[in-house]
Parts: structure tokens; C-alpha cells; sequence
């Protein structure tokens, strides 16, 4: 290329030859290669994703200028690059779609030229002059595309995690044990196989949706602990290769300083580069939580049908018209919302097993993949956690006589009959009731099988429907 080109762009070189880069980009030539060569979805890295990588940057800058592996100067610049980032400036550089080159050697060298060029603006010097700093010899000094991304997607997860899935967990969590408060005296009819069955508490139900969700808060954070152990320092086959003798170690300690989270280098190098175990981990504890939260959502969405066709136990708030041809229709929007992205979760977790085995040999060469599917996975679920909370969950209201004419007509009433008058006894009055349509009660009394106090006793709503203590010795409560 023996023309000078315009001041709109400037020359780049690398291995494979020269390319023109618009003079504004902070990016370089090997993003623009990327972007050529994978024009697939048009999805961007997600935000905690770039954050992850931009941690491990600068916790490495800070690392090798400490140990004189790089000038102190060019660390300085490329920690300040990095905060810059950090702070929500050069968003748009991160250009490289989600499905790209293996192992993530696009993204990541994405990452390390936009922190080489605004490094050398702060130093004085020209974008893609890359002699003071270079995206390769000082960014990415003793790193490997093998070591930082399998550590980005530790840092991502866990940053994810604590800043979107928790909290809005707890806040569920939250809003179902206020209901349960709310509703702990509202008894409607249980079904199971979606048929008549003994009576419940309403309040019992939501409180049983936060115990279900609360559990799997507890699984994810167990689960999500071997994200703590980074292999960073591997380098490109887990050997450590190029990297200083205290690099290692150092930068484990920094990095966790800088996301305030205990870190430990990984005891076996090649073992944390080479098993995806810990994304499967924490992926299928978010399968799990989706699971039950997808039946929780569908549960929500039977007890609301109607209004005068279904159950309408309860009434989820109208969030906005449902339908653009029924007028004065309510949808349970949220609900049905939360189901699909619970499905899209199970989705991607399908799409990150098959990933995860087909590693070969030093490297895992599918990690962009697991990557954007357990980062957005957790990051919409949590997203969609904490609007289900605020515009469904604390909102709902108990339709209490539409609950209790249900638990009073309930054939499986019958069943606090069996102690009394036996299985076989019990089953006859239900059959008759349900030919006739006569009550239990008037059948019970016709037939003399227990007289009217009795009855009283036995059919009793509010008796059948709490739950029975846990006692294991008389006296002893739980
Ligand atoms: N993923 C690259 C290494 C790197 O980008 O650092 C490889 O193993 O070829």
C-alpha cells in the first residue's frame, strides 16, 4: 500500500498484510478482520463480558509493570485505559459478534487494541503506532487468548451473578413471603393431575414458591464457587509459558481486590483451561432455578385464567391491554414472559454442554459460545426475576370467595372421611354426590355413616388445610 491515505484512517499492519482502520476507531486491524469474517448475528459482546475482560487487563498491567515486565509508564497508561473503559467510555469499540473466531482470540484481541491505542493517546503518541504500546508485547504480556477468556468468563459469571441474578432473587423471594403472609388464611382447593384435591392454604402456595426459589439460590451459590478459581497465568497450553515466576499469583490476588471477591489460583493449570466443568455447574443450577420457575409461571397463569371461563383464584395485575382485537382483555404478560425466557435458558444450557465436551486435547476452542450463553443466561434471568417481582408478584390479589366456593365444592373432600368411614365407604358417597349432585354431607347423614357433629368436625376447611407439624415425640413442637 503505497498511497497516503486521508486523515479519515490510518494504516495498520499485521502477519498478514496492511489495512486501512477509520483514524476515530480504537480498535485494529485484527478486529477488523473479525468483523469481516463473522457477520453473524450482529450481537456485541454483552457489557459484564467486555468488564471481565478489562479487569483481567488491567489487573495484568498492574502485575507486569510491578515486576518490570513491562515500562511503568505503559502500565500506568493502559491501567488508566482501562478504568476509562471501566467508566462506560469506548463501549462502541467492542465490535466483534458473539459467534467468532475459537477459543475467543477475536474478542480478546479486540480488547487488547482498544486498550493499546487509547494507551498511547494518553502517553502522546498516535493510535496504531503500535512501537510504545502494542495490543500483543504489553497488553497481552505473558497472556494467551487460552488463559484470559477462560478467566473473563469466571469473572463475568460471577460479576452477573452478584449484581443481577442475587438480588433479584431476594427480592422474589421477598415478594412471595409477603403474599404467603397475606394470604395465609385464604383456603382454595388443591388439584393434582389438574382434578379435584384436598384443600390448601393460598398463603401456603407462594410460600412453597419461596422456599423452591431460596433453595435454588443456595444450589447456584454453591455451584457458582468454582468460578473463584482462575487459571489465569496458564498462558497458551497451561504451562505458564512467558509469563514472570510471581505473575501468577499476583495477579490472582489483585484481580480479587479489584471485584472484591476472594480469587485462588487455580492448583493445576492445565486442568482449569482444558474442563469447562465449572460454566456446566453453574449453567445447570440455572437450568434447575429456570425449571421451577417456568412452573411457578405457569401455575401463576392457570390460578388467573378466566376472567369468567377459568379459575380466576387470583388476579394478577393488568399490566397492559392483552389483545389487539379483544377489547378489554388483560394477558398475564409477565408470566408468560418469564416461561420463554426460562426455555431459552434450558436452551443455551443444551448449547453449553455440547460445547463443553468438544474441547480437544490443551484447549476448549468453544468458549465464546459458553461465554454469551452463561452470561446472558444469568443476566436475563435475573432481569427477568426482578420485573416478574415488580409488576406481578407484589401486585397479586386473592380472590377469597372464588378460592372457598372451589374448596367447598371439592369432591376430594371426601378424603377427611376416611379414618371415619373407611376407603371404600368414602368413595361410594363421592361417586353418588358427583351423580346427583347432592353434597357430601347430606349423602354422609343419609346414609348414617356419622352424624351432624361429627361431620362438623371432620369436614372442616380450615383444619384440613393446615399443614400438619413436624413432631417427632409428643409435646415437642417444631
Ligand atoms: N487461542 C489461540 C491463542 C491466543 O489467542 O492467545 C491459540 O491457541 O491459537
Amino acid at each position: 500500500m503505497n498511497q497516503q491515505p486521508d486523515s479519515s484512517v490510518r494504516i495498520e499492519r499485521d502477519s498478514m498484510g496492511d489495512r486501512l482502520i477509520p483514524s476515530s476507531a480504537y480498535y485494529g486491524i485484527q478486529t477488523l478482520r473479525a468483523t469481516e469474517n463473522f457477520p453473524i448475528s450482529g450481537i456485541k459482546p454483552l457489557h459484564t463480558y467486555v468488564d471481565a475482560c478489562i479487569l483481567i487487563k488491567k489487573a495484568t498491567a498492574i502485575v507486569n509493570g510491578e515486576l518490570s515486565c513491562i515500562p511503568q509508564d505503559v502500565s500506568k497508561a493502559i491501567v488508566q485505559a482501562a478504568d476509562e473503559v471501566l467508566a462506560g467510555k469506548f463501549r462502541d469499540q467492542f465490535v466483534v459478534d458473539v459467534y467468532q473466531a475459537g477459543a475467543g482470540t477475536s474478542h480478546h484481541m479486540n480488547v487488547n487494541e482498544v486498550l493499546a491505542n487509547r494507551a498511547l493517546e494518553i502517553l502522546g503518541d498516535e493510535k496504531g503506532n503500535y512501537k510504545l504500546v502494542s495490543p500483543n508485547d504489553h497488553v497481552n504480556y505473558g497472556q494467551s487468548t487460552n488463559d484470559v477468556i477462560p478467566t473473563a468468563i469466571r469473572i463475568g459469571g460471577l460479576l452477573a451473578l452478584s449484581k443481577t441474578l442475587h438480588p433479584a432473587l431476594e427480592g422474589a423471594i421477598q415478594a412471595l413471603e409477603e403474599k404467603a403472609v397475606q394470604f395465609q388464611d385464604t383456603v382454595r382447593s388443591g388439584r393434582t393431575h389438574m382434578q379435584d384435591a384436598v384443600p390448601v392454604r393460598l398463603g401456603e402456595n407462594f410460600r412453597a414458591w419461596a422456599h423452591i426459589l431460596s433453595e435454588h439460590q443456595n444450589r447456584i451459590y454453591t455451584n457458582s464457587g468454582d468460578l473463584m478459581v482462575l487459571g489465569l497465568g496458564g498462558s497458551a497450553a497451561g504451562t505458564g509459558m512467558n509469563t514472570h515466576p510471581q505473575y501468577r499469583g499476583r495477579v490472582v490476588t489483585v484481580l480479587s481486590e479489584l471485584i472484591d471477591c476472594p480469587l485462588e489460583p487455580a492448583p493445576h493449570l492445565m486442568a482449569a483451561m482444558q474442563s469447562m466443568a465449572p460454566f456446566v455447574n453453574v449453567s445447570g443450577a440455572l437450568r434447575n432455578l429456570a425449571t421451577d420457575l417456568a412452573k411457578i409461571s405457569h401455575d401463576l397463569r392457570l390460578m388467573d385464567s378466566g376472567p369468567k371461563t377459568g379459575f380466576k383464584e387470583i388476579q394478577l395485575p393488568p399490566v397492559q391491554p392483552g389483545s389487539s382485537i379483544m377489547p378489554g382483555k388483560y394477558n398475564p404478560v409477565m408470566a408468560e414472559m418469564t416461561s420463554m425466557v426460562c426455555f431459552q435458558v434450558m436452551g443455551y444450557d443444551s448449547a453449553i454442554a455440547l460445547a463443553s465436551l468438544a474441547g480437544q486435547l490443551e484447549l476448549n476452542v468453544m468458549m465464546p459460545l459458553i461465554a454469551y450463553n452463561l452470561i446472558h443466561s444469568i443476566e436475563i434471568l435475573g432481569n427477568t426475576i426482578a420485573a416478574l417481582t415488580e409488576r406481578c408478584l407484589t401486585g397479586i390479589t386473592a380472590n377469597q370467595e372464588r378460592c372457598l366456593a372451589f374448596a367447598e365444592g371439592s369432591l376430594a373432600l371426601v378424603t377427611a372421611l376416611n379414618p371415619h368411614i373407611g376407603y371404600l365407604n368414602a368413595a361410594a358417597v363421592a361417586k353418588e354426590s358427583l351423580e346427583t349432585g347432592k353434597s357430601l354431607r347430606q349423602i354422609v347423614l343419609e346414609k348414617g355413616l356419622m352424624n351432624e357433629a361429627e361431620l362438623a368436625e371432620v369436614l372442616n376447611l380450615e383444619q384440613m388445610s393446615a399443614i400438619v407439624p413436624l413432631k417427632y415425640q409428643d409435646g415437642e413442637s417444631d
